[in-house]
């Protein structure tokens, strides 16, 4: 069905993802950014961020008349039904989430709504943002929906277009059913519920996935003092089905675009309201302590001082399939080591057309940020790694060490090449 013309305002992973998406699903979008360049790009059909899918999505919606960008997003929304509202909430300097570009842009718009639009957040906004947008539009003939988006990078088409589940919260539910019905094309059905509940199932699920993540780094910290093998432990922990089997798998801490700021973001929730949250916190003070754990392991490697020393990196985004380095593990562990004094050789297969990031500097291949180091260091988890030659890689390292932050390689295939291992929760045995 077409449920009429939609503005989708934010051109980012959800925005671009939901308008391309939608534009499939038989719906007349209108994306908006403020950024010039990226409309002009977008309109040459030209897709900046590495999400499988979406530059075919685009090009598939701009050729079929379906799918139009412009920077005037005034002039967009005075035509529309529904306006999704697809803006960065990124931490503000209290944790709170900043809504400051969402409530800028709803302002802009308010006076041009056509009468009976339905505003939709999907952004990820905290509780109470739909009765603040509510006021804030002045608008009795225009309704606020909670919709909010769970995809994840590296997977937003296809997270978007089969969704685990589609949440819509409105108090009015005419206006939910229309958001609702936006998705009828897909082997999902929505669940309507109220706003503030549906604006914490966001941050629940991000919290949780986070906290997850921090007892499963804790628990391989264990494993390193009690000789147990974490891999072999969730392994063990997979098998149980109440226990979900992804989001198991170890690293240099968690990051990204959401979940830092998102977890965040939920714990000053829970403080302005006076709720103690100890165990959220104590996820993310883990987390932190996680990645200090990496930097330590680097230093034990090069004899406790890595002044002066050269140290490779292998991944800099903040996991495997996508460019997106926002609040990424890799960059902070990168950041302590440059801080005292390593000089940084990075190797990213989406960044490898970059000359830095931060004070790395950027190589176009893993070799390269492997010549001359006294160390290399495993961040990110893309599979190519496993891949490389590692007898060559010692070959060319001034001294064949590692230190494996995501398991992602084989101890026992390593220690024959005469490498210095260091693993994360297990030992060699
Ligand atoms: N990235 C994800 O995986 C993901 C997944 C689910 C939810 N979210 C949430 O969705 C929201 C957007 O995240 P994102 O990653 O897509 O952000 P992003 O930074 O990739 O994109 C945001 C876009 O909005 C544009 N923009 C900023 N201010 C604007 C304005 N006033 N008018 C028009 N355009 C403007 C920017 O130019 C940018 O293109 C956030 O709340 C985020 O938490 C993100
Ligand atoms: O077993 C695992 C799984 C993930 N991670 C790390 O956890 C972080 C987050 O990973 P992921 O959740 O895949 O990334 P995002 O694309 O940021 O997706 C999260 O954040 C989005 C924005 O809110 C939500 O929509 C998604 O549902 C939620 O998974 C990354 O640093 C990963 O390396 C691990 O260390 N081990």
């Amino acid at each position: 069905m077409d449920a009429g013309r939609i503005v989708v305002i934010g051109c980012g992973y959800v925005g671009l993802t939901t308008g391309a998406c939608l534009a499939r699903l038989g719906h007349d979008v209108t994306c908006c950014d403020l950024d010039g360049e990226k409309i002009a790009r977008l309109r040459r059909g030209h897709v900046d961020i590495r999400e499988p899918d979406l530059g075919e999505l685009v090009a598939e919606g701009v050729a079929a008349g379906s799918l139009r960008f412009t920077q005037d997003s005034a002039r967009a929304v005075t035509g529309a039904e529904v306006v999704f509202l697809c803006l960065p909430t990124p931490m503000g300097a209290d944790g709170a989430a900043d809504l400051s570009a969402v409530e800028t842009v709803a302002v802009e718009i308010r006076e041009l709504l056509p009468r009976g639009t339905v505003v939709v957040t999907k952004s990820t906004v905290p509780v109470g943002t739909a009765t603040r947008l509510t006021r804030l539009l002045v608008r009795e003939d225009v309704a606020v929906v909670s919709n909010p988006e769970f995809l994840r990078e590296g997977f937003a088409v296809q997270d978007f277009l089969h969704p685990a589940r589609v949440v819509v919260g409105a108090e009015q539910q005419q206006a939910a059913e229309r958001v609702a019905a936006l998705y009828a094309p897909l082997d999902a059905r929505a669940v309507l519920i109220d706003p503030v509940s549906a604006e914490l199932v966001k941050y629940a699920a991000n919290g949780f996935l986070a906290t997850k993540l921090s007892y499963v780094n804790d628990l391989a910290e264990l494993c390193e003092r009690t000789g147990g093998d974490i891999d072999v432990v969730t392994e063990g922990m997979r098998r149980d089905h109440r226990v979900a089997p992804s989001f198991l798998s170890v690293g240099p801490g968690w990051g990204g675009s959401c979940l830092p700021k998102d977890t965040a973001a939920l714990l000053h929730t829970a403080d302005s309201v006076g709720v103690d949250f100890p165990l959220l916190g104590a996820a993310v003070r883990a987390n932190a302590h996680h990645q200090a754990r990496v930097v330590q392991k680097v230093v034990d490697c090069c004899g406790g001082d890595v002044s002066g020393a050269r140290i490779g990196l292998l991944g800099l985004t903040f996991k495997a399939g996508t460019g997106d380095l926002r609040d990424s593990p890799a960059l902070a562990v990168a950041r302590v080591l440059s801080g005292r004094g390593a000089r940084l050789r990075g190797y990213d297969p989406a960044c490898a057309q970059r000359s830095a990031v931060q004070r790395i500097r950027c190589v176009a291949d893993p070799y390269l940020a492997a010549e001359g180091a006294e160390a290399l260091v495993l961040l990110t988890d893309w599979p190519e790694f496993a891949e490389l030659d590692w007898p060559k890689i010692a070959e060319v390292m001034r001294a064949p060490v590692l230190v494996d932050a995501r398991n992602q390689l084989d101890p026992r295939e390593l220690a024959l090449e005469g490498f210095t291992w260091r693993g994360t929760g297990r030992t060699l045995r």
